[in-house]
């Protein structure tokens, strides 16, 4: 069978002051529609510029990127995208963040009073419906997030990129959010592909972690299944050997195999 989305071959060089560098070399990988992918690896391997590839915003040198058999190089509302500095627009509610996105994917075809609902539900599901009429400037860093992820749900995209999407969140709010998007997966079964730097982060949410090797021309040093059952909770599995066994074999990769050496 072939896979949801294909990374095939994908190659990125740069070009900057006639100087050549090649960020990307050789990645391929297969992601199966409902999975839960993340991306690992140090800070500058292009972690950040394959998301973007996928998201069609950055233009690949070779190679491709293929969503449900066609072939992806420009961005669409199939593929959304939430960044680690929630995006929203800082003039319209929460409501019309989202409403907006809604209204330019399903503006044919639904109903008024559809996009209406639709908007509603999307909030309520990242727990954001109470906080609809506020703007972004009134409410919390982790608050934005979730009306981030809340706007790229309602576009009922085949791909969610994630790009270190609790970044910038204090711990417990992350673990909120985390909790949250474990829940919203486990509901809608999303495809997934998510940036994080955080090693349990990684172990938690994810049925699969792809690490990458320092760039430059960095490439998929290693993917690691995640065999652990779901629902997942945070608190089983500080004890749970299988638990362990990922977290150790992701630090193995990067702080062994794949030690991040500072060029300056
Ligand atoms: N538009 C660009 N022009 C030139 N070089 C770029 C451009 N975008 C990224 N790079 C270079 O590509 C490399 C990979 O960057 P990228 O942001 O993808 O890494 P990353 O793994 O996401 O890093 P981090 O974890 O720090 O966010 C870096 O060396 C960066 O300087």
């Amino acid at each position: 069978m072939s896979a949801y989305l294909k990374l095939d071959h994908i190659d990125k060089s740069f070009t900057r002051g006639g100087t050549v560098t090649a960020v990307l070399k050789d990645v391929s990988l297969d992601v199966a529609k409902g999975e839960y992918i993340s991306i690992i690896g140090h800070s500058g391997c292009g972690k950040s510029t394959l998301l973007n590839i996928v998201a069609g915003l950055t233009t690949v040198t070779a190679g491709g990127v293929i969503l449900d058999g066609r072939e992806v190089n420009s961005p669409g509302p199939d593929r959304a995208v939430v960044f680690q500095n929630h995006s929203l627009l800082p003039w319209l509610s929460v409501y019309d963040n989202v409403r907006l996105a809604v209204d330019k994917v399903f503006s044919g075809a639904r109903s008024r009073a559809e996009r209406h609902d639709w908007t509603l539900h999307n909030l309520d599901l990242v727990q954001m419906g109470h906080a609809r009429e506020q703007r972004p400037s009134e409410i919390s860093g982790g608050m934005k997030q979730r009306v981030g992820i809340a706007r790229a749900l309602a576009m009922e995209p085949k791909v969610l990129l994630l790009d270190e999407p609790f970044g910038a969140l204090d711990a417990l709010t992350r673990a909120h959010l985390q909790d949250s998007v474990m829940q919203i997966h486990a509901t809608l079964g999303n495809t997934v592909l998510m940036i994080t730097h955080d090693v349990d982060e990684a172990v938690l949410l994810s049925d699969r972690i792809v690490m990458m090797t320092n760039g430059p021309s960095a490439c998929i040093g290693d993917v690691l299944d995640v065999p652990l059952k779901r629902p997942r909770r945070r608190l089983d599995l500080v004890a749970d050997p299988a638990y362990l066994a990922c977290r150790e074999a992701v630090l193995k990769f990067l702080y062994e195999r794949h030690r991040f050496v500072d060029a300056a």
